[in-house]
């Protein structure tokens, strides 16, 4: 039930294939590859082309956060490339139930991230129509940042109205993610978990990721 998705942008970036299947060994469940315009964020990262290249590194879902301005004009290029999941950024989609759909026709599981600042009522009307939602823990750009505490009763409200939506939607959490904050987030209803610096920055990936796992699975 619980997911652990190390994110790539903790890598090292001049042998990002051996990177991934280092993570697959350690036990990983996903591989969350950032995607970063220099727009939306204040950062550039990647494109389709990288992620095609690296699908055939690793069996896992690859689960594509797009931090990217109209996210509409890209996400046939990602789903052709080999993402899984894609996320969008719900303050870069001023018509977000079509691009939803538009990633659902496709056929990858659509999910919707929101801002530490965005508030969970943006998601109202589409609730039901996702497969996940990612609760950004830090302000998204970065990897590093410190886990921002406000987010849990954000997490905790989150899954409150999931169930009354009777939504499938499951919880994702991104930023600022350790073995030492683990516990309280999934106590709050988290069950995926991204983590770059947690997991990449460990001499044993492995041991991090069952650390966390573990952590994790015992406040559920
Ligand atoms: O989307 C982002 C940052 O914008 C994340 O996926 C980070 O890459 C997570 O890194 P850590 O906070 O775990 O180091
Ligand atoms: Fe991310």
């Amino acid at each position: 039930m619980i997911k652990i998705a190390p994110s790539i942008l903790a890598a090292d970036f001049s042998c990002l294939g051996q990177e991934i299947t280092r993570m697959e060994k350690a036990g990983a469940d996903y591989i969350h590859v950032d995607v970063m315009d220099g727009r939306f964020v204040p950062n550039i990262t990647i494109g389709p082309p990288v992620v095609a290249a690296l699908r055939s590194k690793s069996q896992l879902l690859f689960d594509v956060h797009l931090m990217i301005v109209e996210p509409e004009k890209y996400i046939p290029d990602f789903v052709k490339a080999g993402a899984d999941i894609i996320s969008v950024q719900a303050e870069t989609c001023p018509h977000l139930h079509r691009t939803i759909y538009q990633i659902k026709e496709l056929g990858a599981m659509a999910c919707v991230a929101l801002n530490p600042s965005t508030p969970l009522h943006t998601l109202e009307y589409v609730l039901s129509d996702l497969d996940m939602v990612l609760v950004m823990t830090v302000n998204p750009g970065f990897g590093g940042q410190t886990f921002i505490s406000a987010m849990l009763p954000k997490i905790a409200k989150l899954k409150d109205m999931i169930t009354t939506a009777s939504s499938q939607a499951v919880i994702q959490v991104d930023g600022g993610i350790h073995s030492g904050n683990i516990g309280e987030i999934a106590a709050a209803g988290a069950t995926v978990f991204v983590a770059g610096s947690a997991i990449f920055n460990s001499k044993n990936p492995e041991q991090a990721v069952a650390g966390l796992r573990r952590a994790a699975t015992e406040q559920v």
